[in-house]
Formats: structure tokens, sequence, C-alpha cells
């Protein structure tokens, strides 16, 4: 997780440069939160103008505020509350404590959202500036963790999150990993992004990586779906590479 902070860092101070100020996506999940984790503690950290990274989620357990199982009170415990981040660049998913349902939540997260868009619409001074503003921000990286049913964000194999085609956001019932109530940023949404990076690691999640890569459907398979702009990034440890198919395995790879 060290190789995927360092990385990480690498970018965001890149973009920074580029355009003053960095939008990531965070993740919850193993990987995504010892990643924030190693980002903490690396010596680089501080290359990061943190004052100007913009933070979202790519999805939230829909509980209260304070509750350990949220995506958010974990990414602040491994490195938002360690570093000094903007309190207004940080948007948080709402919780159960402020809406009644996943749905209400969503659709506030997704406003969000829009409102992040038409501010840098208004910003953006460029003679290639679209008419009008779009449903979303723009995205330098997204994080995803792959979950062992191949789940990414919260969208899971077969339910209505991950077939959504319109909205940005949308809140996730009957989730089959608890808590069952959840809010997701929708694949066309995770796909605006101009880099999505896979962040998996462990054998229980060599099957989803394997059919992933072999390009199975979205639907079955959400992991398969994400697609940044620019890139696509898998980073994976060996365990999780073990079903990679063979035809996708570099021939000088170590072991090959
Ligand atoms: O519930 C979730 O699970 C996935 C994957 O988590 P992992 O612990 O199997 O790595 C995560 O990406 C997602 O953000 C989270 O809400």
């Amino acid at each position: 997780m060290a190789a995927i902070a360092a990385r990480l860092i690498t970018k965001l101070v890149d973009v920074q440069d580029k355009y003053g100020e960095a939008t990531v996506v965070l993740t919850g999940g193993t990987v995504g939160i010892g990643t924030l984790r190693a980002v903490a503690d690396s010596p680089a950290a501080p290359a990061v103008d943190w004052s100007k990274v913009n933070f979202w989620w790519g999805d939230e357990r829909f509980v209260g505020s304070a509750d350990p199982d949220r995506n958010t009170k974990q990414a602040f415990d491994a490195l938002l509350s360690h570093i000094p981040v903007a309190p207004e660049r940080v948007h948080s998913p709402g919780s159960s404590d402020e809406f009644g349902t996943p749905e209400e939540a969503a659709e506030d997260y997704a406003r969000r959202l829009r409102e992040a868009a038409a501010t840098e619409h208004a910003a953006d001074m460029s003679d290639d500036r679209p008419e009008e503003p779009s449903s979303l921000p723009r995205i330098d990286v997204v994080l995803l963790g792959v979950g062992p049913d191949a789940h990414i964000a919260s969208l899971f194999p077969e339910q209505a999150g991950i077939r959504e085609k319109d909205r940005t956001v949308v809140g996730v019932r009957n989730s089959p990993k608890p808590p069952p109530l959840r809010i997701s940023l929708t694949l066309p949404a995770i796909n605006t992004a101009a880099e999505v990076w896979m962040v998996v690691a462990g054998e229980d999640k060599a099957g989803a990586v394997g059919l992933a890569l072999a390009g199975a459907n979205p639907v079955q398979v959400p992991a398969s779906g994400p697609r940044g702009t620019s890139r696509t990034l898998w980073l994976i440890d060996e365990n999780a590479a073990s079903r990679v198919p063979q035809q996708l395995v570099r021939k000088d790879a170590a072991g090959a």
C-alpha cells in the first residue's frame, strides 16, 4: 500500500502543478483505507498542498455520522485528521442522522456534485469551455476497492445500482455486504474521471479480478466496468493477480 500511496502523492502534486488544485474520490475497504494510512505515514505527504485537494467518496454506508462503519470516518481516522485539509473541500455523503433514506442522501450528494461542477464551470475561462456545466466536477483520480463478489463502490452484481445509466448517485438497499443501506456513485459518474485506480489485494479477490480483466459484463462483475478517460490502473498484489487471464500476463513477467 506504500507504493499506491507514493503514486497517489505524486499524482496529486502533478495535478496541483497543472490546475492549482486536485480532486480525488476515495474508497472504503481494506486497501482503500490502508492506502490512506500509508499516505499519512509517508515522508512525502507534505509535498501535497492538502488545503487544495477536493475530497469526495465513491460510496458511503448509510448509518449514523459517528458510526465506525462510515467510510468517511475511517478516512478521517486514517488520513484526513492528520493533514491540513480545507473543511469546505471535504464532501462527505450524508448520514442517517441528517437524512431519512439513502435516496434522500444520494440526491443531496448529487446536488453538491452539480454545484461543484457549476462553480468550476463559472471559473473556467478557457475557449473550449462547454456551454452548459456538467453534473460532475473534474475528477482527477477515483480510487476503487473490489469486493470478493466483484462489487465496486456500493455497486453490487445484478442490483439496480450497477444498471443505473442516468443518475450520478444512487441510494442502495439490500447490500449483500452489511450494512444494507448505502449511497454510491454510479458507473457513468465514475467513468467521467481522468484516472480510475483499482486497488485490490488478497487471494479472495483473485476470481473477481480475473473475471474483470477478462472483460465480463459489469452487471454481473461490476469491477469490469470502470474506465478512466485517460487511464485505468489496476494496482494489485500477487495474490489478487493469481487468476488474471494468461494472455494478459507479459511473457517476461516474474515467474512467467
Ligand atoms: O463495502 C465496501 O467494500 C468495498 C471493498 O472492500 P474490501 O474491504 O473488500 O476491500 C469498498 O471498496 C467499498 O468502498 C466499501 O463500502
